[in-house]
C-alpha cells in the first residue's frame, strides 16, 4: 500500500530509539557497560518493547540501554551511519532523524555539543553511500528538566547549520511545555523550525500550548486533539502537520486499539497527519508495517493511506524547490 512513485518519507523517527541490539552488545563491551544480557535473544526484552507498556515513561525506559553504551563520540558517528542504512534499507527516501544529544551524552559525560557534531559527521559520510535525504531535528529532552535542556539547546546552536527543527520530547505529564518558553524563543530566533511532542500523554491544551506558545508548526502524535473540535478545524486550517505513529500509541498505551485510532478521523478531517515510525529498534517495526499492517488496521482506506504519503511531503522540513527534486527522483526511478 506505498504508493511507489511518490517519495516515502519518515517524519517522526528517533535516531537514540534505533540503535540495534547488536550494537547495544558490540558497545556494551567495548566499554565494559554490565548489561543485563549478553547474548541478542537474552537482551531483546530488555531494549525492545514485546506486546505494550503501561505508560509512555514506561515505553521511554527502553530506549536507556541504546544511550548507555555510547561511550564515546564515534560510538555516536557509528548508530548515525547506521540511522541512515536503516532507513534506507526500509524504503525510506527522505527521514527526518531526531535525537536528544544531552540523553546520548548523559552516561558517559560526553560533550553535548559534540555529540551534536558526530550525530552531523556520521549521516553526511552515510549519505555518501545511500540513496536517501536526510535532515536532523535537535530534541531537548523535557523529562530532565530546564536546564538539561537548555545544555541541549546551546549544543544545537553551536552547530545550527546542520540542524533543521527542534522538538521537545520524554515525560509529557511530568514537564509541561510551559516550562520551557525561553528555549523556544531562542530556538525560533536562530530560525530552527518546530515541532512538539503533544497531546500523546498529555491532552489537546497540551497541542494549543504548543502551537501558541511553543510556535510548533507540527506536531508529533497529537492524538488528543480529537477530543477538541475546536483545535481540530484549527489544525486543518493552518496547515499544522500531525506526525503520526500508529504502533507507538498502542505500546505507551496512548490508544486501547488501533481501531480506536484517530487518524483516519484526522484525514477525513482534512489535517494533513502522515504515518511514521517513532523509535523502530524499540519498537520492533519499520516503516513499511505501519503502512501495510498498522494503518489497514487503523480503519484507513488505500486512498486514506496515499493521502498520507503525500502529505508527509508536504509538511516536510524542506524548501518547496528541494520537494520538487525529491518528487522528480522518486517518479523517474
Ligand atoms: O513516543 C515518544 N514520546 C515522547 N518522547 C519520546 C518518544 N520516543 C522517544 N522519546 C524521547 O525522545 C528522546 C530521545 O530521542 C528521549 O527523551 C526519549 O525519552
Ligand atoms: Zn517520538
Amino acid at each position: 500500500m506505498i504508493v511507489d512513485n511518490l517519495p516515502l518519507t519518515d517524519l517522526h523517527r528517533h535516531l537514540d530509539g534505533n540503535i540495534r541490539a547488536q550494537t547495544i552488545l558490540d558497545l556494551g563491551r567495548e566499554f565494559n557497560v554490565n548489561l543485563p544480557a549478553a547474548n541478542l535473544a537474552s537482551l531483546r526484552p530488555h531494549v525492545q518493547v514485546t506486546g505494550s507498556e503501561p505508560d509512555l515513561v514506561s515505553f521511554l525506559n527502553k530506549l536507556d540501554w541504546g544511550v548507555k553504551v555510547l561511550g564515546s563520540l564515534e560510538a555516536c558517528r557509528r548508530v548515525a551511519i547506521e540511522n541512515v542504512e536503516d532507513a534506507a534499507r526500509a524504503g525510506i527516501h527522505y527521514a527526518e532523524l531526531r535525537f536528544s544529544p544531552g540523553y546520548m551524552a548523559m552516561t558517559h559525560n560526553l560533550p553535548v555539543s559534540g555529540v551534536v557534531e558526530a550525530i552531523a559527521d556520521g549521516i553526511k559520510s552515510a549519505r555518501r553511500q545511500y540513496q536517501i535525504e536526510v535532515r536532523l531535528i535537535g530534541i531537548m529532552s523535557r523529562t530532565f528538566g530546564e536546564e538539561a535542556c537548555l545544555q541541549e539547546l546551546e549544543g544545537l546552536l553551536a552547530h545550527r547549520d546542520a540542524i533543521t527543527a527542534v522538538d521537545l520530547a520524554g515525560d509529557e505529564l511530568g514537564f509541561p511545555g510551559s516550562e520551557f518558553l525561553t528555549h523556544f524563543n531562542r530556538a525560533r530566533d536562530a530560525g530552527f523550525h518546530v515541532t512538539i511532542h503533544a497531546g500523546e500523554a498529555a491532552g489537546a491544551e497540551s497541542i494549543w500550548q504548543a502551537i501558541r506558545e511553543l510556535g510548533a508548526e507540527r506536531i508529533g502524535h497529537g492524538v488528543r486533539a480529537i477530543d477538541d473540535p475546536a483545535l481540530m478545524d484549527f489544525l486543518a486550517e493552518q496547515g499544522i502537520g500531525i506526525e503520526s505513529c500508529l504502533t507507538s500509541n498502542i505500546q505507551t498505551n496512548t490508544v486501547p486499539s488501533l481501531a480506536s485510532h484517530p487518524l483516519r478521523q484526522f484525514l477525513d478531517h482534512g489535517i494533513l497527519a502522515t504515518l511514521n515510525t517513532d523509535d523502530p529498534a524499540v519498537q520492533g517495526i519499520e516503516l513499511p508495517h505501519e503502512y501495510q499492517v498498522a494503518a489497514p488496521s487503523a480503519g484507513l482506506s488505500a486512498a486514506h493511506i496515499r493521502q498520507a504519503q503525500e502529505n508527509g511531503l508536504t509538511i516536510a522540513f524542506l524548501s518547496e524547490v528541494e520537494k520538487q527534486a525529491l518528487r522528480q527522483r522518486v517518479s523517474t526511478g
